[in-house]
């Protein structure tokens, strides 16, 4: 069977939040803990990529720290593909740390998306109000032979995920639950997730 490995990024320094948002307890777990719990199914191994400071991770995941610290997520990104492949595995589902509501239904429909007509990477998409596509970097599945032009682009100078890969053959889905989408930078914004699920 292949072997697809679970990403999460979780070495970020939080500056919005004021607090390390992957350490925020929503529903009894950590953000990055709910975010391993939706990879968890599907792949293996599993691992987090941190920056350059221990985080308390899952028993059944490996920590890794960025091969340079302070580029921010395509950096993470570029890790993590790295020590993916070295562990065998050609395929990673990559998630960041602050998706409160991911749900490993929304993993698997990108998995099922990404083997029907396969690509360098597969983004996660949703709308925006004004019913613009928008996709998510960091709720994806990715070959892990981007490693290197992730890594080479950071060498250029590169840091905007978005820009390297809009360089790069990706395809984008729109899943079925749109919500599962939503990160959280802001206590404004980890607020009103908390009153949405107090009416719940
Ligand atoms: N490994 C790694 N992960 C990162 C890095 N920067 C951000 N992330 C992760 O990527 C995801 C999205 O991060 P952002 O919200 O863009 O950045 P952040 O630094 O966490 O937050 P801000 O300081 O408010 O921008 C989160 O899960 C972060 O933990 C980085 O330099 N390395």
């Amino acid at each position: 069977m292949a072997v697809i490995a679970g990403v999460v990024l979780a070495g970020g320094e939080s500056r919005r939040m004021g607090s390390d948002k992957t350490q925020l307890v929503f529903d009894g777990k950590t953000l990055m803990a709910r975010s391993f719990d939706a990879i968890r199914p599907c792949c293996s191994p599993l691992l987090a990529v941190l920056g350059s400071v221990p985080r308390a991770v899952p028993e059944d995941v490996c920590a890794l720290y960025d091969e340079v610290p302070g580029q921010g997520p395509l950096r993470g990104l570029a890790t993590g593909l790295a020590a993916a492949r070295a562990r065998g595995a050609g395929l990673a589902v990559v998630l960041s740390a602050d998706l409160p509501l991911i749900t490993a239904a929304v993993v698997g429909e990108l998995l099922a998306v990404f083997e029907a007509g396969p690509a360098e990477a597969l983004l996660a998409s949703d709308r925006t109000s004004e019913g613009r596509a928008r996709a998510h970097p960091l709720v994806g599945v990715y070959s892990t032979e981007l490693a290197e032009p992730a890594g080479a682009a950071l060498e250029r100078g590169e840091r905007a995920m978005m820009r390297f890969l809009d360089s790069r053959s990706i395809r984008k889905t729109q899943v079925s639950d749109p919500l599962a989408l939503s990160n959280v930078n802001t206590p404004q914004q980890w607020a009103s997730l908390a009153g949405l699920r107090s009416k719940a």
